[in-house]
């Protein structure tokens, strides 16, 4: 089955995945499970905008993959009665790309930009105008002769959603009204997201199960969701019930670590213990040498090994802890400082 190749990869999501998720995507605040600040936040604000019968200001989602931006978002527009319009980043790669969204837009609707920090810097700049004063510039011409010609626009409201707030430019950053840090989920919490799957799927599953799959999702809901299907499939096809054990077993089929690390985190980590010593080693040249993208370490490995406490990040670069060394069954033999190897990129 081709989703079963994404298993490890937190990133990509195949389309079965897709549609799978789509079903189990809470419809309203009351639903979301977890994240009680930001909800509180959100309810306030929108329960706001509608008593003073305005558009919501504008909110900015951040956090690692997976943790239910893009179902807020979605929230965002359905506990609001409004039209919800969706586009990404890496599809507004011109200003004119923007100014058609833009202006198409209806009195009211909710404008999600998923990986906000990916547009273009033209449409930017055209983005800044358009939040403040629900207007933008359109160029007519060009060279010498080209004139700008405002347009008006519907009042909306933007919901960008970014894995990497620290990349957004101040002045785009500052026109949200709202900035929302999605948290990794608590154990108690993920539980919850796999009891209501659960009960989606129709699985008879224990709470000891489901206990042992909440510890081992990298407090992530996606990820969540996804082992529990592997775990129901494991236990549909061995004709067993979805009990600590079969889930277990599926777990190590599928080579999910008792803390959730995945093959990736295995590698990073490996790979800062033995080849750099314990560290301090810099991104770069880590991302290098697991043949990854540095925006992935960054993003999608990093936060959830540096929330479990494997590793640190000093001024010289990453460094794998005690805990580190002792999850892998290694003694520690950090070297000494001097011998490090120089930073390239901190
Ligand atoms: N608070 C939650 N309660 C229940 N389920 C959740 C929650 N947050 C996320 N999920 C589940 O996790 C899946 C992934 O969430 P979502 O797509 O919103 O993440 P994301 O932050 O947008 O990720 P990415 O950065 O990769 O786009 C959803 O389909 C949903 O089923
Ligand atoms: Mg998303």
């Amino acid at each position: 089955m081709s989703d079963d190749l994404d298993l490890t990869d937190p990133v990509l999501a195949s389309e079965a995945e897709l549609a799978f998720e789509g079903a189990l995507r809470p419809k309203s605040l009351g639903e979301f499970v977890g994240q009680t600040r930001v909800r509180g936040q959100l309810q306030l604000l929108l329960t706001a905008a509608t008593l003073q019968q305005r558009t919501p200001d504008h909110i900015l989602l951040a956090g690692p993959p997976g943790l239910g931006k893009t179902t807020l978002a979605m929230i965002v527009a359905h506990e609001g009665g409004r039209p919800l319009r969706m586009s990404s980043g890496p599809a507004i790669q011109h200003a004119g790309d923007l100014a058609a969204i833009l202006s198409s837009l209806v009195p009211g609707e909710v404008l999600f930009i998923d990986e906000i920090h990916r547009m273009a810097r033209s449409a930017e700049e055209m983005l800044y105008l358009a939040m403040e004063d629900f207007r933008i510039d359109i160029m007519v011409g060009k060279g010498a002769g080209a004139t700008s010609v405002p347009l008006d626009l519907s009042p909306f409201t933007l919901v960008g959603a970014t894995t990497r707030a620290g990349l957004l430019p101040n002045p785009l950053r500052d026109r949200f009204g709202f900035t929302a840090h999605l948290e990794f989920y608590d154990e108690a919490e993920l539980e919850q997201v796999l009891g209501r799957a659960g009960a989606m799927l129709g699985l008879d599953a224990d709470r000891e199960a489901l206990a042992e799959i909440a510890g081992r999702c990298r407090g992530t809901p996606r990820i969540a969701n996804r082992l529990l299907r592997r775990v129901r499939d494991y236990a549909l096809v061995h004709g067993e019930r979805v009990d600590i054990a079969s889930v277990r077993a599926a777990l190590e089929l599928y080579d999910v670590d008792p803390l959730g690390l995945d093959r990736l985190d295995r590698a990073v980590m490996q790979m800062i213990l033995t080849r750099f010593g314990g560290g301090p080693v810099g991104l770069n040249t880590l991302a290098v040498s697991v043949g990854e993208e540095a925006e992935t370490i960054e993003a999608v490995v990093e936060p959830f090994l540096v929330r479990i406490g494997l590793i640190t990040r000093t001024p010289r670069g990453r460094v794998a802890t005690p805990a580190a060394w002792s999850h892998f069954g290694l003694a520690t033999n950090a070297p000494d400082s001097a011998t490090a190897l120089p930073l390239d990129d901190l």
